[in-house]
C-alpha cells in the first residue's frame, strides 16, 4: 500500500514538473508576443483573444473530464503573468507627448506614472520639492504635464506652475475632480484632461485597472494620452466632474469612514487579532483584511481624502446616521419582520448583480482558503 502511494506520488511530481516546464515555455511565447505586440503599436490587453481561447480550453477540459473552472482559473492566472512580463517594454502611441513632466514625480502614484511612460519610450522628467529652483527648465518644451500631488495642495501647485506652452497637455490624477480641473482650465490655455485612477500605486499591471476620466479641454492631445492608457490596457470611464465627485462621496469617503469606525472598534476591544481571526469564516477573514489595508496605507492621504470631501456628504451623512439608528431600534424591539424588511430593500439594489457578485466572491473566497497554510 505504501509503495502504490510513493509510485502515485512520483506520478504527480512528474505531472507537476511536466506543467512547470510548460509554465515556463508559455512565459517565453508570450514576451516575444508582447515583443510584437510593441512594435505594431497592439495593447497588452486583447479582450477578444482571452475570451475566445478561454472558451476553446474549457471546451476540450471538459471534454476530458476536467472542470472548465479550474482550466479558466490556471488560463487567467497565466494570462495574468503575460501581462506583467509584457509590461517592461510598452508599445507607443503618443510619442507627441514626450517629453512630459510629472508634478510630484518623487511620490508614489508620481512614480507609478513615470515608470509606465518610459517604458513605452517617453522621455519623463521629474518635477518635486527637491527640483523646485529649476521648474522653469524642467517644463521648458514639455508636452505632457501631470500632476499628481496631494489633494490638499492640487489648486495651490496648479496656480503656481509657469506658463506651459498652448500644444502641452495638462493633467491630474487627484481623487477629487472638480477643483483640480476647473484650476487647470483656469492655468492653462491648452488642452486640460482630469484623471483619477482607481488603483494605488501597487498594483502589479495596468490591464483592467479603472480610470476615470474628466474631459476639461478636449484635443488630439487628450486623445493620444487616452490611448496610450488604453495600450497599457487601463479600463476608461468618462464621467463629468461633479458626477464623479458625487460618486466618490460614496465610493471613498463613506465607505473608508465606515472602515475607518470599524478598525478602530476592534482595536479598542479586548480580543486579539488572531484571536478574532481564527473564529472568523473565509468572507469575515477576507473583510478583515479590507479593513486591515486602510490602516496599512499612508493616514496621510486617506485623512485627506475623507476631508476632502467631509462638506458635501452631510445629507450623506444623515442618511447614514438614520439607518443605523433604525436598525437599532429595530433590534432593540425584537422587531424581525422590520429587519426583513431592510434585507428586502438592499436585496433589490443589488439584485442585477448579485449572482455574478456571488460567483465573483466565491472565487475569491476560494483563493483566500487556498493560499492559507496550516501548521
Ligand atoms: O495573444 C496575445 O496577444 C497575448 O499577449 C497572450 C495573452 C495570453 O496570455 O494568452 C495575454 C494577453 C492578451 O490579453 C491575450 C492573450
Amino acid at each position: 500500500m505504501d509503495q502504490d502511494l510513493a509510485f502515485l506520488r512520483s506520478e504527480i511530481d512528474e505531472c507537476d514538473t511536466e506543467l512547470v516546464a510548460i509554465l515556463a515555455k508559455r512565459n517565453r511565447i508570450t514576451e516575444q508576443v508582447g515583443k510584437i505586440k510593441r512594435s505594431l503599436g497592439a495593447p497588452v490587453y486583447i479582450p477578444e483573444r482571452e475570451s475566445q481561447l478561454l472558451a476553446a480550453r474549457r471546451t476540450q477540459a471538459e471534454l476530458q473530464g476536467v472542470s472548465g473552472d479550474l482550466i479558466e482559473d490556471i488560463l487567467r492566472r497565466m494570462m495574468r503573468e503575460s501581462y506583467q512580463n509584457q509590461q517592461s517594454e510598452l508599445a507607443c502611441v503618443a510619442p507627441q507627448l514626450s517629453p512630459a513632466v510629472i508634478v510630484g514625480g518623487e511620490g508614489v502614484m508620481g512614480q507609478l506614472f513615470a515608470r509606465q511612460l518610459k517604458r513605452s519610450g517617453i522621455e519623463v522628467r521629474i518635477l518635486d520639492k527637491k527640483q523646485h529652483c529649476f521648474a522653469s527648465e524642467i517644463l521648458e518644451g514639455a508636452k505632457l504635464v501631470l500632476v499628481s500631488v496631494p489633494i490638499n495642495k492640487v489648486e495651490e501647485i496648479i496656480k503656481g506652475l509657469p506658463k506651459l506652452d498652448d500644444d502641452c497637455l495638462l493633467v491630474d490624477i487627484t481623487s477629487i475632480k472638480q477643483q483640480p480641473v476647473a484650476a487647470m482650465l483656469d492655468a492653462h490655455s491648452g488642452p486640460v484632461l482630469g484623471l483619477h485612477p482607481m488603483f494605488g500605486p501597487d498594483i502589479e499591471h495596468w490591464v483592467k485597472q479603472t480610470i476615470v476620466v474628466c474631459h476639461g479641454r478636449k484635443n488630439d492631445k487628450a486623445d493620444l494620452l487616452l490611448a496610450q492608457l488604453k495600450i497599457w490596457g487601463a479600463q476608461l470611464v468618462e464621467m463629468a466632474p461633479k458626477k464623479h465627485d458625487e460618486a466618490m462621496q460614496i465610493v471613498q469617503v463613506m465607505r473608508h469612514l465606515t472602515t475607518f469606525v470599524y478598525g478602530q472598534f476592534l482595536a479598542k476591544q479586548t480580543h486579539s487579532l488572531q484571536e478574532i481571526k481564527d473564529c472568523s469564516s473565509p468572507i469575515y477573514q477576507l473583510e478583515l483584511m479590507m479593513v486591515g489595508r486602510l490602516f496599512a496605507q499612508s493616514p496621510e492621504l486617506y485623512s485627506d481624502i475623507m476631508l476632502a470631501q467631509f462638506d458635501n456628504v452631510e445629507s450623506l451623512l444623515e442618511d447614514y446616521k438614520d439607518i443605523y439608528q433604525q436598525t437599532l431600534v429595530k433590534l432593540k424591539n425584537r422587531d424581525k419582520a422590520g429587519l426583513i424588511a431592510g434585507f428586502s430593500d438592499a436585496k433589490s439594489y443589488f439584485s442585477n448583480s448579485a449572482e455574478s457578485f456571488l460567483k465573483q466572491s466565491r472565487a475569491l473566497l476560494n483563493k483566500a482558503n487556498d493560499s492559507k497554510v496550516l501548521e
